[in-house]
């Protein structure tokens, strides 16, 4: 049956079978891979999250020669839709497969617009080091070529690997692993939109083999400080674009709207214009934490004396998006500017 719409039943749909092969849970969230269109040549103008777990699986009965895959629904949307709601959700249901000896490994279906934040969180969050595959797919399940199936059954492969244990939360597309801390979708339309500009990707699956050239030297899952068996919520961090001409207006607007952390994507090494230097002093004077990220796509926001000076934190090489998932999570542990730079500094 197709689920579409927010959060539906976690209750397992297709039973595992054969015992002798890795026990692998899909943890489905809707995006293009469960798409729908009544065109096949349609591969913009589609329903995201239109299919269920249910159809994703059936779709690729030769995943069940490599594991025994069972599969949950845990929301059925567009990417742009997942919320702290459901990213607390999905990691809690993780870290509770996990931790029983059923579960080998766990692959989730996700839209790939907010992919890389999913993917993030959970690298930060998850307490295990058994494997996490985030998959996608950039044509709807109903087009031509879609990449969905195939890139399902790679992630099921890789989740399957025991050489994917402790290399921290990994995306699949496009036949590549990448590294959640590093992986960004730079293409809004093409096949191979997840690309990791300064440090690569983790591996390759390649034939039938699952192939790793790197490793992610930054802390994930059970060596960072997070956990979110005792969180319901996730504290209000926003993200302010800077550009010419810009006001502080925007700062009052998120201090206003409860915001307790503000994510700048500045320009080049993370520049704000004094408009929003202004804006970013009245937010740390009221205790909101202000982080210095970039809107350039690449490249490192060095620390700079101003910083110290001001209570700014700068972001290292996380991009905005990924940098408001790390200060989410930093602030459920403190929220002094100093802590909060060690935590971009590790993480
Ligand atoms: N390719 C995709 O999955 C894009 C879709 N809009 C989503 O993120 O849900």
């Amino acid at each position: 049956s197709e689920v579409p719409g927010k959060i539906v039943s976690t209750s397992p749909q297709i039973a595992a079978v054969n015992t002798a092969l890795p026990n692998i849970t899909i943890l489905a969230t809707g995006g293009t891979i469960a798409g729908s269109s009544a065109s096949t040549t349609d591969v913009t103008g589609y329903t995201a999250g239109a299919l269920g777990i249910n159809t994703l699986i059936n779709a690729v009965p030769e995943m069940k020669q490599i594991a025994d895959v069972s599969g949950e629904q845990i929301a059925n949307v567009g990417s742009p839709d997942i919320d702290n709601e459901v990213l607390l959700k999905l990691a809690k249901r993780i870290n509770t497969l996990l931790a029983t000896k059923d579960v080998d490994g766990i692959v989730v279906t996700h839209g790939t617009d907010t992919l890389e934040e999913t993917a993030y969180f959970l690298n930060l969050v998850v307490k295990s080091d058994k494997p996490v595959v985030v998959v996608g797919a950039m044509r709807p399940a109903t087009a031509i070529s879609a990449d969905g199936p195939f890139n399902l059954y790679n992630a099921v492969k890789i989740a399957s690997s025991k050489e994917s244990r402790g290399k921290g939360v990994m995306i699949e597309l496009n036949d590549r692993i990448g590294a959640a801390r590093y992986i960004t979708k730079t293409n809004t339309t093409g096949t191979d939109t997840f690309k990791s500009v300064e440090q690569g990707y983790l591996g390759v699956v390649s034939g039938d083999k699952v192939q790793f050239y790197n490793e992610v030297t930054r802390k994930h899952t059970v060596n960072t400080v997070f956990d979110v068996s005792n969180l319901t919520e996730l504290p209000q961090v926003d993200i302010l674009y800077e550009y010419q001409n810009n006001g502080s207006y925007l700062y009052d607007a998120a201090i206003n709207a409860g915001a307790k952390g503000i994510v700048v994507a500045g320009s080049g090494n993370g520049s704000l214009s004094t408009a929003s230097e202004k804006g970013a002093a009245k937010a740390v004077s009221k205790g909101v934490v202000v982080v210095r990220s970039t809107r350039t796509g690449s490249g490192v926001v060095t620390h700079s004396a101003n910083d110290d000076k001001s209570g700014f934190v700068s972001s290292d090489s996380l991009n905005p998006q990924k940098a408001r998932i790390l200060l989410m999570l930093a602030l459920t542990k403190s929220k002094n500017p100093a802590v909060i730079q060690s935590f971009f500094d590790e993480y």
